[in-house]
């Protein structure tokens, strides 16, 4: 439907087989969120679930509840969880440190995974966090290794008999761009490089088919569009094949083959587990449980298609309203956010506030709107564009 006026996005809104959803989420009316890619709302089922572990299981049974509730099962009952969202069959993902921690550990893993190999091939535009773990594995576990950072259209020609890993942003955090998964597989792989994932950008609104594109190894976040809530827990990803080879660093008891016998000795479990280490932020995970119960009772085909619908109708006001969209057009290559670019980034995402809009600036001179599917209406993107226009004007 070719969106003409507000009353169209209106009649968007009210035949949006996913309208109903945004109920499930404890939203103001005003400001409208714009950056559910930073921080995701809270779906109204996570303050009861919240409540009652609190009063039914931590205060009823205190450390028991730990066993008695089925807590120490929790990192691998929500990674299966997550694992359903991005493509991955059971026992392959778990949930329990942030993604830049979880990051470290795949990291240094698939350098063990991919011995006599020296080279880390990474985007030079990736999140800044990934970029920093990568140098500091290289600056404190493996010195003998290096950090390649190259421009992202540079990556297949210079993936080469030295690289061990590629590691890369499913979605580009500042443009929106979206990476061909499965090609990029394919040709890592043939240069005999294992490739690292961060899903933090499109887990749970783009859709992730790990196991079906031959993915190694993942990570992603749990508070953007899975909805944890702030300070989530990450998630991480190794495939089956891998499994039985792969050790991390990080040696804790949550990883030991038996956590209670309080062996002097480290046994790492078997399977997924091996990669956990402490305790997990246990609220956190309750929490992070129930957005990701709400994010699998979605259809991810619907969830995509609003997507790219919100996210293409924006790029086409914002650009009718005069403002530079940097976000591919092509809805193949187009996550769940669209950037546009202004010199004076601040002052526009400013101004925006100030008309109820909450987007974000990432310097040095972006604003970045996410357009959460689950939460986010037509209309919100009519007026919002409506602003920006104002905005630029003013
Ligand atoms: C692409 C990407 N990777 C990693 C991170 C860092 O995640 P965490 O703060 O959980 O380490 C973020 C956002 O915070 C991100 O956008
Ligand atoms: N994790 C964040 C936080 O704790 C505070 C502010 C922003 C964030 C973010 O998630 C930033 C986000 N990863 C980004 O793509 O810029």
């Amino acid at each position: 439907m070719r969106v003409g006026d507000r009353a169209d996005c209106l009649a968007l809104d009210a035949a949006d087989e996913l309208g109903a959803l945004r109920e499930e989420f404890d939203l103001p009316q005003r400001p409208v969120f714009l950056n559910g890619n930073s921080l995701g709302p809270p779906p109204r089922a996570t303050w009861h679930r919240l409540s009652k572990v609190v009063r039914e299981q931590w205060r009823a049974d205190m450390n028991s509840a730990w066993w008695k509730h089925g807590w120490l099962d929790l990192p691998r009952t929500v990674g299966d969880r997550v694992g359903r969202l991005v493509g991955a069959a059971p026992g392959q993902t778990v949930v329990g440190e942030s993604t830049s921690v979880n990051l470290f550990k795949l990291l240094c893993a698939a350098l063990e995974l991919n011995p006599g190999r020296r080279t880390v091939l990474t985007d030079a535009g990736n999140f800044p966090s990934d970029l920093y773990i990568a140098d500091g594995v290289v600056r404190h576990v493996r010195p003998d290794v290096r950090v390649r950072r190259v421009e992202a259209h540079a990556l297949a020609g210079a993936l080469d008999e030295d690289t061990a890993v590629v590691v890369l942003s499913h979605v580009d955090y500042r443009t929106g761009e979206l990476l061909p998964m499965r090609e990029i597989n394919r040709r890592a792989h043939a240069a005999g490089s294992l490739v690292l994932w961060d899903l933090a950008h499109s887990a749970g609104v783009v859709p992730v088919g790990l196991d079906a594109d031959g993915t190694d190894l993942a990570v992603g976040c749990g508070y953007k569009y899975l909805n944890g809530g702030p300070g989530a827990p990450g998630y991480l990803y190794v495939a089956a094949r891998l499994l039985p080879r792969v050790e991390q660093p990080v040696t804790g008891w949550l990883g030991h083959a038996e956590p209670f016998a309080f062996e002097a000795g480290y046994r790492p479990a078997d399977g997924v587990g091996r990669l956990l280490t402490g305790c997990p932020p246990l609220l956190s995970l309750v929490a992070l449980e129930e957005g990701v119960r709400l994010a699998g009772n979605v259809d991810t085909r619907l969830v995509r298609a609003k997507s790219l619908a919100l996210t293409g109708l924006f790029a086409e006001l914002a650009e009718r309203a005069g403002a530079q969209v940097v976000s591919p057009r092509a809805p193949q290559r187009r996550g769940g956010h669209v950037s546009v670019r202004h010199p004076d980034a601040e002052r526009i995402a400013k101004g925006l506030a100030g008309e109820g809009f909450m987007a974000e600036v990432r310097v040095p001179d972006l604003i970045r709107v996410g357009l959460s599917p689950l939460s986010v209406r037509y209309v919100d993107v009519w007026d919002a564009a409506a602003a920006l226009g104002r905005v630029l004007t003013a």
